[in-house]
């Protein structure tokens, strides 16, 4: 007896066939996404009454940032801006509050129990290292203990002259490139990259002469470690690999070698604004100069005793890392439930603390595109809440480089200043479009360039 089986038998098995994968598919993912809600269900229902962007199963709002990169802070941004005071959004499987509040900020970033960072740092810590940035609280208090006291006073005192040095050398580079429009980022970034080194671990790299390319790796670095930490699906490494990004990254990495943890750039990419700012600005440009002329005088070298003197100069820094603060945003880990008042935040979520909105939000900062330094002088200040301005976050867990930077960006300011004039192309802070790779970017460009200052009249 011979079976024979039809043709339209067959075509009739292979729609069964994919009706049952497609089922069982279904029922998987079903199944997968209930074992969610059940794991979650204490953060969510928590959380339900917090106003947010629409989460989508499994993705939850992440489906928000399938941008292109340069576009994804802004996004963020738009989120602060869409749900004032705070919000919430859930990033696949992870809760992240987002809040522009001083009062709440005050309340994490200033509490002694919430010091945790969010486990979004993984990718940090996976190619960059963990530095004091992203360890663990009991590494991080014991080597918090440790590295603070090399910051003091005298320590800093002692680098003035490294800074000093550096900055004539970039003046040289500078004097290299009069009248052409300069990639000023990389400029900065090599000479504060020269001076970390020198500061932080006596070596004379001459990296501002050298071309090794350093600043551009890091830059590479960065901009990979960012894609990974904010599109989700890059956190699945058959996909990251597929994609070639392991490969790109890891050769980078491979010519860093020991530069990569103190590859810090948000010095660089600070002194970058305001070098734009002053460019833009020539009348706040003279006032910085006749302060500079008037304390340090024309020819001599920055010494620690000027410093504290330079009060308008202070003011411009603070204003430029108001409008343009580079350490673009992080995150904390909520390791209990905090009670606000009015909610409470549960557990195990994560929140986001984005400084570009926080910083120019019209709540706290009327006009806050306007250019004023003046913002800072002490009056004003007082006014304001502490947590309406954190470019260098708040708290037990704050920058401890922050002394360090601002005296390394007077110096900078004060030497290239006295023998150069700065140009920008922007006519206004509008005309800045903005771009992260962690730390804040002028997404088309400084637009800098400088030229010989005629000290017979300025
Ligand atoms: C304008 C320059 C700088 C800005 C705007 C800045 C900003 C920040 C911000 C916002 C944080 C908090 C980051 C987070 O919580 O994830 C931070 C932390 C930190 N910064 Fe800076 N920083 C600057 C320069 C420096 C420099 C020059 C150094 C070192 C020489 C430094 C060392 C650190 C360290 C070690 C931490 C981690 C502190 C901790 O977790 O206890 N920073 N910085």
């Amino acid at each position: 007896m011979t079976m024979s089986i039809s043709v339209g038998e067959i075509f009739t098995y292979i729609i069964q066939i994919k009706l049952i994968l497609l089922f069982s598919f279904i029922s998987c993912a079903l199944i997968a996404y209930v074992h969610f809600l059940w794991r979650k269900r204490k953060l969510i229902i928590k959380s339900w009454n917090m106003p947010g962007p629409l989460n989508l199963p499994f993705v939850g709002g992440a489906y928000l940032f399938m941008i292109r990169p340069e576009y994804i802070y802004n996004r963020l941004t738009r989120m602060q801006q869409d749900y004032p005071d705070i919000g919430k959004i859930w990033f696949g499987s992870k809760l992240v509050y987002f809040m522009t509040k001083p009062e709440y900020i005050e309340k994490v970033l200033g509490s002694t129990k919430l010091v945790a960072k969010s486990d979004f740092y993984q990718t940090i810590i996976q190619y960059i290292g963990e530095g004091l940035l992203a360890a663990p609280v009991p590494k991080w208090k014991k080597h918090r203990k440790i590295i603070v006291p090399t910051f003091n006073q005298k320590i800093l005192e002692s680098f003035v002259e490294v800074f000093a040095e550096k900055s004539l050398i970039l003046n040289e580079i500078l004097d290299e490139n009069v009248g052409k429009e300069l990639n000023i980022l990389r400029v900065l970034s090599r000479c504060t990259l020269d001076i970390l080194c020198d500061t932080a671990m006596g070596l004379k790299y001459d990296i501002q002469r050298e071309n090794a390319n350093y600043e551009y790796k890091m830059d590479k670095v960065m901009q990979l470690v960012f894609l990974k930490l904010l599109q989700i699906w890059n956190h699945i490494p058959f996909v990251w690999r597929l994609l070639g990004y392991e490969k790109k990254i890891q050769g980078y990495l491979k010519t860093l070698s020991d530069l990569i943890d103190k590859g810090t750039d948000t010095t660089a990419s600070a002194l970058s604004f305001v070098f734009a700012v002053l460019g833009m600005f020539t009348d706040v440009q003279d006032k910085v100069l006749e302060e500079v002329l008037s304390i340090i005088g024309p020819d001599k070298t920055p010494g620690f005793e000027h410093l504290h003197q330079l009060h308008y100069t202070e003011r411009v820094i603070k204003e430029t890392l108001r409008l343009f603060p580079v350490g673009a945003f992080f995150l904390r880990y909520v390791s209990q439930d905090t009670d606000f008042g009015d909610f409470v935040i549960p557990k195990s979520s994560h929140v986001y603390f984005g400084l570009v909105y926080i910083h120019r939000n019209p709540k706290y900062w009327p006009n806050p595109l306007k250019f004023d330094p003046d913002r800072f002088l002490p009056e004003e200040v007082a006014k304001r809440h502490p947590c309406t301005y954190i470019p260098f976050s708040y708290g037990p867990r704050n920058c401890i480089g922050r002394y360090y930077a601002m005296m390394n960006m007077k110096v900078i300011i004060a030497t290239v200043i006295r023998k150069f004039r700065i140009h920008c192309q922007y006519k206004k802070i509008e005309d800045i479009k903005l771009k992260t790779n962690i730390t804040l970017r002028f997404r088309d460009g400084a637009k800098v360039s400088v030229t010989r200052r005629d000290m017979s009249n300025n």
